[in-house]
């Protein structure tokens, strides 16, 4: 597990002092070691600039990420292929992407839940998948199935904007029973999508997803919930408040899908409201930034050193300097949040920015599961006397999310092709220093 916070390697956690040789020799003194399990819809990305012409042509609405029949899948293939128009094609699925950014930034195990095809040829979109993951991530609990994964036909138009035509294939046929209880009672999160949710006829992704939950929430373990496009939850946002305010603790949204929820355009607003469902929430603003909040208990609360914001609450970065915690562990809850604009104002060019906010969820992932890292190995730590869920402060793990976001920006795929850099090129000696 790397450190998450500012990446030097005296910054590695000291808990790996221990001699090499007598860790062999007793293997009750080795590390242990903390993971985080994903579910999603098993699906490779068809990357393809295309104009309003071609969306009009196959009912696609500008945008969204809807699910075509075989028909439309077909003729959109046939035409991407006979035009030459596909860019890339990558693995992608949301939860896919943040496991992947989530095993690169922490050099770590995640598991991904699914399905897989059980019979792969070279070349076939199963084997993409498995090529384009990163060998950190667990791919061993996936269920075979007889038949194809998904693809995400990826639609990009001259504004940048993003419209997915989903080809089902056997993505959603994840069955309850493939659930194993043990992986996700020892997990440091479990981390599930709306898309989970859109599920039809005969397909059990979304049972096996709620015996997932169910199985978190037994054990205290923290659902991560990711909301991933606003056209799902306006369908029905009652339903998803109950949803995320009766099973999730962690919330992930942009502010589209923030306003769809909570009713508020203002995406501190929208935090905010989310906070009485929920201990923690990231929402993302594009080239605003992000924000974040989350709980403090107020003996444990850490006044920022950074200039205070205005904004829908006044000097709402007050406590940005706090751990995160849960609000059921605070006696007197106070409530900490934190905005971080892009890294470096953002990139002079973005290549694509497919996947900034799965990313930007990855780094929030790894600081959480660094936490559990640390408390399963010092559990005396003084850190610890402080029941946080977080490793750093809202306003570190936010800088750090922006950090992973902006890696996404410059490069073409959602996936990151390799970690951060140990020290960045960019920044004053003296913020290696501190
Ligand atoms: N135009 C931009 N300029 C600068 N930074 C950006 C821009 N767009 C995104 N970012 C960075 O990426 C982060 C996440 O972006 P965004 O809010 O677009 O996520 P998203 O809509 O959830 O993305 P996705 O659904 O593709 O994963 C932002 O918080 C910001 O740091
Ligand atoms: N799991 C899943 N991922 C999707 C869906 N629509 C778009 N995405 C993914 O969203 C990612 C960007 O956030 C892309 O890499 C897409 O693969 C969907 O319906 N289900």
């Amino acid at each position: 597990m790397k450190f998450p916070g500012r990446r030097r390697h005296k910054h590695y956690f000291p808990v790996e002092d221990k001699d090499p040789l007598t860790n062999q020799i007793n293997p009750e003194s080795r590390l242990k070691r903390s993971y985080i399990v994903g579910i999603d819809q098993i699906v490779v990305d068809i990357e393809a600039k295309v104009d309003q012409a071609f969306l009009d042509e196959f009912g696609l609405q500008r945008g969204m990420s809807q699910v075509i029949d075989s028909d439309v899948t077909n003729a959109l293939y046939d035409r991407l292929k006979l035009n030459d128009m596909v860019d890339y094609e990558f693995a992608g699925g949301t939860v896919g992407n943040t496991m992947h950014n989530y095993s690169v930034l922490a050099d770590d195990r995640s598991v991904l839940l699914g399905v897989m095809s059980e019979n792969i040829k070279i070349g076939s979109y199963a084997y993409r998948f498995l090529c384009n993951t990163s060998s950190r991530v667990d791919l061993n609990y996936l269920q075979p199935v007889d038949g194809p994964i998904g693809r995400c036909f990826t639609l990009i138009d001259e504004s940048g904007e993003r419209t997915f035509a989903i080809s089902a294939g056997l993505m959603n046929h994840l069955r309850p029973e493939s659930i194993d209880k043990n992986l996700i009672q020892e997990s440091s999160a479990l981390v599930i999508s709306a898309y989970l949710m859109r599920t039809q006829g005969n397909e059990t992704m979304t049972e096996a997803t709620m015996q997932a939950v169910k199985y978190a929430n037994e054990a205290g373990v923290p659902v991560v919930l990711t909301l991933g496009t606003k056209f799902l939850i306006e369908q029905d946002p009652t339903w998803w408040a109950n949803f995320v305010n009766d099973h999730v603790d962690i919330l992930a949204m942009n502010e589209e899908e923030g306003l769809a929820i909570t009713g508020f355009e203002d995406p501190l607003l929208a935090a905010d409201k989310a906070l009485e469902w929920v201990d923690f929430v990231i929402c993302t603003a594009g080239e605003k930034g992000m924000f974040m909040a989350g709980y403090v208990d107020d003996q444990h609360k850490r006044a920022t050193e950074y200039p205070l914001l205005p904004g829908a609450i006044a000097d709402f970065n007050r406590y940005e300097f706090s751990r995160a915690m849960r609000k059921q562990d605070c006696q007197q809850p106070v409530r900490a949040y934190s905005h971080t604009a892009p890294f470096m104002g953002g990139p002079d060019s973005i290549k694509n920015t497919n996947g900034a906010g799965d990313c930007a969820l990855a780094a929030v992932l790894h600081d959480i599961s660094a936490n559990e890292y640390h408390k399963l190995n010092v559990p005396n730590s003084a850190k610890h006397g402080q029941q946080a869920i977080t490793y750093s402060s809202l306003a570190q793990i936010s800088k750090y999310a922006n950090r992973a976001s902006y890696e996404v920006l410059v490069q073409h795929s959602p996936r990151l092709t390799r970690g951060l850099p140990e020290r960045e090129d960019c920044l004053e000696q003296a913020y290696w220093e501190q």
